[in-house]
Order: C-alpha cells, then structure tokens, then sequence
C-alpha cells in the first residue's frame, strides 16, 4: 500500500519535551486519525510534516518527496486546515478566496462556490466575525478547492456542536470515496474516529503507541474485569494498562490468547472503546 506521508526516525526537542524518533506512516486513499492526550505532541508532528518546523534528526516524506527539498511542490498537493487559521482576519470570506487562488495551479472556483453554498459561509462576511465552526469550514473549502490529494487538519472537529461535527464528517468521508485523497486529521474525540477513521495513529508523551487500521486495534485489545486476588507478578504482565480498585480490578491487554488462558472464566472480558485503550495507556503511562 503506498504512503502519502512517511516519517523516518525524526525527533524533535523543546525544553521540556521531545518528540523522540518517530516512525509512522499514513496510507494513501485513507482516513487516518492522529490521537493523544493534550501536549502529546500531535500539533509539533503536524508542523514537522507541514515544514512549518524543521526536526532535530529524521526524515519526512511526503508523496514520495523530502517535504523540505520539494516544500513547494508538495504544499500545492496538500489542503492544510486548522482552528487558529493563517487567514486575514480583516477580509471577507471573497476577498480572501481572491488572495489564495493564484497560489494555486489547481485552484477550481466552481468547486469553492459549492462549498461556499454548502457550508453557508456568508461571501461578505469578515473573517474575524465568522464562528470557529464557520472558520474550519472556510479552511476545508479552500482546501477542497485546490484538489488537493492530502488533507491534513489539526483538530478540526474541536470546539464544534455535533451538527457541525457531524457535517464535517460527512464531507470527509464523500471526499474520501475516490480513493486518491488522504487524509490525516488530529482530535481527542475518539467517537469521530470511531465513526470515520480507517487507520489511528497513538502518540503518548512524544511517542507512538500504535499506528495500525482501526478494526486491528479494536480486535487485538480486550478489557478483563475481575477480583483483585487474581492479581499476582505473573498475572499482572498480561496488561498493557491497568485500574485496581478497593476490591477488583480492570486490565487492558493485547495478549487476548494468553489473558483468556490465565484467568479462564474467573473473569469477564470485553471489547475496549478507543477512548477505553487512550484512558488506559495514558493511566498506566506504558507503552502498549
Ligand atoms: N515552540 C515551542 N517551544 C517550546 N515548547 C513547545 C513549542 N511547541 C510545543 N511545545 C511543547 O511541546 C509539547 C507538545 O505540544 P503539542 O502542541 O505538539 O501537543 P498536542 O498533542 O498538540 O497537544 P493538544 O492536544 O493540547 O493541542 C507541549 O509540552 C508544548 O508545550
């Protein structure tokens, strides 16, 4: 399957923090999802990937091309939307279109006018005056316009009402039929992930728990709940995160073969949720 976006070992430090040696991929013709705890380190992937950072060491690839060798080529290809946007706050939603258009070779006004009708963005109106919602939606239709083939989105759905999520959702999901698109987006709603994601990409503290297709996860990971006295050294090494409570405790493995032999039918087992393999991970602060 081809990548749309390869990174290669990059690390990255601030004070206090690094992202260290990341190496993750996001499939071509795909939704992939990018989840984390808050200060994970979603926002600095996400800027490394746009060039808008340099790294420390490592290597991105972006449709085959070093995202900072072929930085231009590769920005036209690439639909970049996010909350706290890059635009004019003084124009209006027209007058800015007017600005962003000739950036670009591929630019389909046509297209603009649907999404601008659509999404009821009102022409006139000024950017600074528009609701985050509308301005996301602004984003995503300039990003739409220019027929990009990756659509790379920091937190899209945050701070939206459902009605707004939920459109959102739907749109990346029509755009998304081609199989020619990809998209990346970050979130903390596990739920829109669940609804529309092919692929989850987990950071944890500057790492990757897991990028792997959705439904893989979902079925490697199984939750037990049982009295704490089946708790010992050997048990307790089948989890990958673990709660214990006055009297039970509740585990999260990817050793489903060897939970079920361990504990038998002492205990209940259940599908975890994604928000369920986050909450535990980040509890237990291992790394699954
Ligand atoms: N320019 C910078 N200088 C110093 N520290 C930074 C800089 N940018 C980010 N950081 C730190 O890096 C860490 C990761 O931040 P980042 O914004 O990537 O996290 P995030 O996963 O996007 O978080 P959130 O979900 O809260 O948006 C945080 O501790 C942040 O304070």
């Amino acid at each position: 399957m081809e990548d749309a976006v390869k990174l290669t070992h990059v690390s990255k430090s601030f004070d206090g923090f690094s992202l260290d040696r990341l190496s993750f991929s996001i499939k071509k013709g795909f939704i992939t999802g990018f989840i984390g705890p808050n200060g994970a380190g979603k926002t600095t992937t996400i800027k490394l990937i746009m060039n808008l950072i340099k790294p420390d060491s490592g290597s991105i690839d972006v449709f085959g091309m070093d995202n900072v060798k072929h930085e231009k080529e590769i920005k036209e290809r690439i639909g970049f939307v996010y909350a706290d946007n890059h635009f004019y706050d003084h124009l209006s939603v027209e007058s800015m279109k007017k600005v962003i258009a000739p950036f670009y070779k591929r630019w389909d006004e046509h297209t603009f006018q649907h999404y601008v009708k659509k999404f009821n963005l009102p022409p006139k109106r000024k950017i600074k005056q528009l609701s985050r919602g509308m301005k996301v939606k602004f984003a995503l239709a300039v990003a739409l316009s220019h027929n990009a083939d990756l659509i790379v989105m920091d937190e899209p759905t945050s701070g939206l009402d459902p009605v707004f999520r939920s459109e959102i959702l739907d749109i990346l999901t029509e755009v998304i039929q081609d199989e020619e698109k990809t998209i990346f987006f970050s979130t903390h709603i596990t739920s829109d992930l669940e609804r529309i994601a092919d692929y989850v990409t987990y950071i944890y503290d500057g790492r990757i728990v897991f990028s792997e297709e959705k439904d893989t996860i979902l079925e490697q990971y199984l939750i037990v709940k049982g009295a704490k006295e089946l708790l010992d050294a050997d048990t307790r090494r089948v989890f990958d995160g673990l709660h214990e409570t006055g009297v039970g405790f509740e585990g999260l493995t990817r050793h489903a073969a060897q939970a079920r032999s361990l504990f038998g039918d002492e205990v209940v087992f259940e599908r975890p949720s994604l928000e369920e393999i986050m909450v535990f991970t980040a509890r237990s602060g291992q790394r699954a």
